[in-house]
């Protein structure tokens, strides 16, 4: 069965890029296309946040930002919205004032659009929403390899309480068997913990930890190169937490910690794993209040461009 040319992004070069409303890339609506291969959906929720707020504006700064993209990804030698139908899928209505409510809301809206065979590209929102997404894809495949860049183990057991936060999703996760513990990676993991246990309790849960000083020691291909064989072909979830870089590449964000990623190792580290079956993927924790000239908002459209590239790819290998 033939399927319809994918429909691609606005012409920047006949409409200028910064006019018309903003959706990821330009790209066309879920609405406007029908069904998408790569739904590119907002989570606008921070109620799971410990530090500063405002990672619900993240999405639309993401958006905002992504109006620079352009079609074609030299550094993936592909066209990724040629290769499949990428839509922007709009916004999930989570309840701010009810962790519990939003969690379940982000569940049926991701499952949802798994339904309809798309891959999902989540800009969230707060780490929180890593937990509901996971349980979708897990329903969908099966316990999943999980690559989480971010400076944060995000596998604390819960903050005053609440089981439901942006620090304990990756616990959560592993405990509801949404996970292949044979393959869970932290990417640049640094910065002080409450304790030597947290290491301990997080390398019990099955997760192996490429620090920061890591990356810089070993280089972006070793690293890479490393974690495609952890992964081999599983079906691969990768979140991105923004604050994965150093706050010299992403000032605008809630928990920042010094001595992070560059984007430019980031995205290389990305564009590596070319092959792997990435099935959905996040990118959370963007909070443009503490940003500056959109640099962390750029950095986050740039992280989900290589990551919908991936996508794309993976579902032209898989129809030709
Ligand atoms: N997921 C992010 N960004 N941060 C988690 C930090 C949890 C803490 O305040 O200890
Ligand atoms: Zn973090
Ligand atoms: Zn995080």
């Amino acid at each position: 069965m033939s399927t319809p040319a994918p429909r691609g992004p606005v012409d920047s070069s006949r409409v200028p890029r910064y006019a018309g409303p903003a959706t990821f890339a330009r790209l066309p609506r879920l609405d406007e296309v029908g069904r998408a291969d790569v739904a590119v959906v907002g989570v606008p929720f921070d109620t799971g946040v410990s530090y500063r707020p405002g990672a619900r504006f993240g999405g639309n700064a993401i958006r905002e930002a992504s109006r620079l993209l352009r079609p074609y990804n030299p550094a993936q030698d592909a066209s990724p919205f040629a290769l499949a139908q990428v839509a922007d899928a709009g916004d999930v209505a989570a309840n701010p004032f009810d962790i519990n409510a939003a969690v379940e809301t982000v569940e049926a809206a991701a499952d949802g659009l798994l339904a309809t065979g798309a891959r999902l590209m989540t800009l969230g929102g707060d780490h929180t929403i890593a937990l509901p997404l996971l349980r979708a894809v897990a329903r969908k495949h099966g316990p999943v390899a999980l690559l989480h860049f971010d400076a944060h183990l995000d596998t604390w057991d819960t903050y005053f309480g609440a089981e439901y936060t942006h620090g304990t999703p990756f616990r959560r996760a592993v405990e509801e068997g949404l996970l292949d513990t044979e393959a869970l990676s932290h990417v640049g993991t640094r910065g002080p913990l409450y304790g030597k246990q947290d290491l301990t309790d997080d390398e019990k849960l099955g997760f192996g930890i490429v620090t920061s000083a890591d990356v810089m020691r070993r280089g972006v291909d070793e690293v890479a190169q490393q974690l495609r064989e952890r992964i081999g072909d599983r079906p691969l979830y990768v979140s991105v937490d923004i604050d994965v870089l150093d706050p010299a590449h992403a000032p605008g964000t809630g928990t920042p910690e010094a001595g992070g990623l560059t984007s430019r190792e980031l995205l290389e580290i990305l564009r590596g794993l070319a092959g792997c079956r990435l099935v959905s993927a996040d990118v959370v924790e963007v909070a443009p209040a503490y940003d500056h000239a959109e640099i962390t908002a750029v950095a986050a459209s740039h992280t989900a461009y290589e990551l919908t590239t991936l996508m794309a790819r993976q579902i032209a290998g898989e129809r030709a």
